[in-house]
Formats: C-alpha cells, sequence, structure tokens
C-alpha cells in the first residue's frame, strides 16, 4: 500500500525532506561511533548546566543562535569561529546559546556545539532534527544542556520517549510546537520548556501572531518562548546585541483569554512545577 509520502511530491513537506538527510546523516555517524562509546563520553562529561532555570525569572530571556543558513533564508552568515560568536552573545547578556547542528540545510555540526560549549559558561542547547535517542547522547555527550524536540516531526510515543530519555541524561528538552494542539501534544508529553515557533516548518510560511495566540495554552508552570530564532537572530556583528522580543518570556497567564476545557489529569500534569532532571540512565 503506497504511504502519503509516496503518492506525490506535493505531500512531502519541507521538514520530511530535511529528516530525510538528517537520518541519512545520522546513519553514516551510527556507522562510526557506537552508542556505547557515546555514553562512556557522557559518564565522563561535566555535569549538564540547568537550562530551565536559565530561562525562568523576570524579564526577556535570549536565547541567541549560531546558525549559518537555513532553508527559508539561504546563507545567513558565514561564521569562521561559532565559539567566538558564542562568547559575544553571553557578553552581551544571552540566556542560552543555541547551536544548529544539522549539516545539509544549516550548514551546522556537533563540532561547532562542542567548541562552543569549551568557550562559554552558559547552557547550550543542540538545534537539530531529533528523531532518535542517539541523537540525544550525542547531544550530551558533546557538551548541549538542552536539545530541541519539534514536535511536528515526532509522533506521540515518540515524543514522550525522546523527552524521557532527555531528562534521563540530564538534558533539558526545549519542546518546540506551532499552534495549538501541538502545544497541547507538548504538555500532554510532559514538556516543561515551551518554544513557539512562528514558522510552520512544513510550508516555512510566518505567521508574526503564533505566539500571541498559543501563549494562553501553555501553563504558568512551562517556560514559554517564541522559537530561538525569533528572538535573536544569528549574526556577523562582532558584539551582537540580543535583540527584542516583543513577548515577555514568562508572561502572566492572559485573563483575556478562556483556555480549552481540559481533563483532570491534562492540569495536573500541566502543572506539576519541573522536578529537575536525572543524572543516570536507567538502562
Ligand atoms: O529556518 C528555516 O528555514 C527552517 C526550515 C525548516 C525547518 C527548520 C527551520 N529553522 C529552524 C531554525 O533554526 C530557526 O531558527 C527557527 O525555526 C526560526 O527561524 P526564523 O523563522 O527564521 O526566525
Amino acid at each position: 500500500m503506497k504511504t502519503d509520502r509516496q503518492e506525490g511530491a506535493a505531500r512531502v513537506s519541507v521538514l520530511d525532506e530535511i529528516i530525510d538527510g538528517v537520518r541519512a546523516d545520522l546513519a553514516e555517524r551510527q556507522a562510526r561511533v557506537s552508542l556505547d562509546e557515546l555514553k562512556e563520553r557522557v559518564a565522563k562529561a561535566p555535569a549538564a548546566k540547568d537550562g530551565a532555570a536559565a530561562l525562568r525569572g523576570d524579564g526577556v530571556k535570549v536565547i541567541c543562535e549560531v546558525k549559518r543558513s537555513s532553508p527559508s533564508k539561504g546563507a545567513l552568515a558565514a561564521i569562521a569561529d561559532p565559539a567566538g560568536l558564542a562568547a559575544d552573545y553571553e557578553a552581551g547578556g544571552a540566556a542560552v546559546i543555541s547551536v544548529l547542528t544539522e549539516q545539509r540545510r544549516f550548514g551546522g555540526s556537533l563540532a561547532d556545539l562542542e567548541a562552543v560549549r569549551a568557550r562559554v559558561d552558559i547552557p547550550v542547547l543542540r538545534k537539530d532534527f531529533i528523531v532518535t535517542s542517539y541523537q540525544l547522547w550525542e547531544a550530551r555527550a558533546y557538551g548541549a544542556d538542552l536539545a530541541l524536540l519539534i514536535v511536528a516531526a515526532l509522533d506521540q510515543p515518540a515524543l514522550e520517549s525522546l523527552i524521557e530519555r532527555a531528562q534521563s541524561i540530564g538534558l533539558t528538552p526545549l519542546v518546540e510546537a506551532h499552534d495549538e494542539d501541538e502545544v497541547e501534544r507538548a504538555i500532554d508529553a510532559g514538556a516543561k520548556v515551551i518554544g513557539v515557533n512562528a514558522r510552520n516548518l512544513k510550508t516555512l510560511k510566518v505567521d508574526r501572531g503564533t505566539f500571541e495566540r498559543v501563549a494562553p495554552d501553555i501553563p504558568r508552570t512551562s517556560s514559554r518562548s517564541p522559537s530561538p530564532a525569533s528572538a535573536a537572530r544569528t549574526t556577523s556583528s562582532p558584539t551582537p546585541t540580543p535583540a527584542p522580543t516583543p513577548y515577555s518570556w514568562a508572561s502572566p497567564w492572559s485573563p483575556a483569554r478562556t483556555p480549552k476545557p481540559r481533563s483532570p489529569t491534562w492540569w495536573r500534569r500541566a502543572n506539576t512545577p519541573p522536578s529537575g532532571t536525572a543524572a543516570t540512565d536507567p538502562r
């Protein structure tokens, strides 16, 4: 039987194409580096920094991004020295540094992540298209404290299991959603830090009203954020100042909007405060 993807090219989204490339690159890395090797490296690594704590609190917290190119914008900046750029971001007041590690469309690498980790003291996010726990181990092995999980890229069981796995190895999962349904999926899956991307990753269209529309659905006990690149863009400027974002990171629950009716289980789960992360792998 034909799948949706086989029936016609029109049904294959930009996100699908990116993930196909990510899986091909991942297969090569898995052939070179075993999971056990990654785990050994993680065991020797310093403990992860608290990514969620870095994003909580009053005022706007900015995630600054090391990103050379993107499918929507093409080439952005050559970034010969990603660690130097990250140090500039840190000096400029960034709360977290996001490092694109996807190679084909974004020009990133795990080497960039490692170099940034070695230079800055603030938490570092691995920004990629994570579809397996191997990539989470890689993230930790190369120094990430947070890892991006994109709801649109994962079915619900995979999302739940990757959130759990990330937490179990000390990573803070930053779960990215684009609409109300994805926010609900993120919360149901146990996300505590939710990023709202104004860009639909399947069509690349941007709707600047997205955060305002979906933020009221995110409980106060979660950190909510516009997507990293909405808050701070990669720049070749030597001393970039984090750009202001129109949205406060932890803006108060909007009384102007009545949240959708939710089940008692939803409310219990959504309002359970972050419990911290376990440092050990149960496996
Ligand atoms: O930015 C893209 O073109 C893009 C396309 C498909 C999947 C992901 C994509 N970007 C991921 C990012 O790293 C972006 O920083 C983030 O999504 C927001 O970027 P922007 O919409 O340009 O502010």
